[in-house]
């Protein structure tokens, strides 16, 4: 989860969202295979969506066709949990992962470690884990960092 931090401090700061760190990691070896910070990509981009995105682009696919080449036991760290309704009326994370399948149809991402639930500061409770594992997405909480995630998470909001 510190590697996810360390992502998360590169995010520019902004009032409306909070800056999330997430990183694409192989289940079966550890090998973390993709980074992403929240508006690492140009537009309104979340840390969950990039490291689709970036995993996506390095094989000229389009982002719901990036499990066609990560493994099947692909995990997600993200220090902050998926979002499931995002302000800006985007594709929400926790719908971005369940689309995208792996070879055998199934979610490529088969748990999503966490380090913190999102405050209810723009949509209230993020209902998003109760949907990731309605569709049999491990979500694990990893403890120890919250303090840490949520400083830089509102780095950008209004004191
Ligand atoms: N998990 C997660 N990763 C992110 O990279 C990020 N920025 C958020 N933030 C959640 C927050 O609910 C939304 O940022 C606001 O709802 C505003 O929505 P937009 O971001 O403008 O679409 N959550
Ligand atoms: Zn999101």
């Amino acid at each position: 989860m510190w590697e996810a931090l360390d992502q998360a401090k590169q995010s520019p700061p902004k009032p409306s969202n909070y800056r999330v760190g997430a990183l694409l990691v192989d289940g079966d070896t550890g090998e973390v295979m993709v980074r992403g910070y929240t508006l690492e990509l140009e537009g309104n981009t979340h840390a969950e969506q990039c490291c689709l995105m970036k995993a996506a682009q390095a094989h000229d696919l389009p982002e719901e066709r990036v499990g066609e080449v990560l493994p099947p036991n692909t995990v997600l760290y993200t220090t902050m949990e998926p979002c499931s309704m995002r302000l800006s009326g985007n594709l929400p994370c926790v719908d971005r992962i369940i689309r995208t399948k792996d070879a055998n149809g199934k979610p490529l991402v088969k748990k999503v470690y966490l380090g913190v639930k999102e405050p209810e500061k723009f949509v209230g409770e993020n209902k998003g884990r109760a949907k990731l594992e309605e569709h049999g997405i491990e979500c694990i909480h990893i403890p120890g960092l919250e303090k840490e995630i949520l400083e830089v998470a509102t780095a950008g909001h209004e004191k």
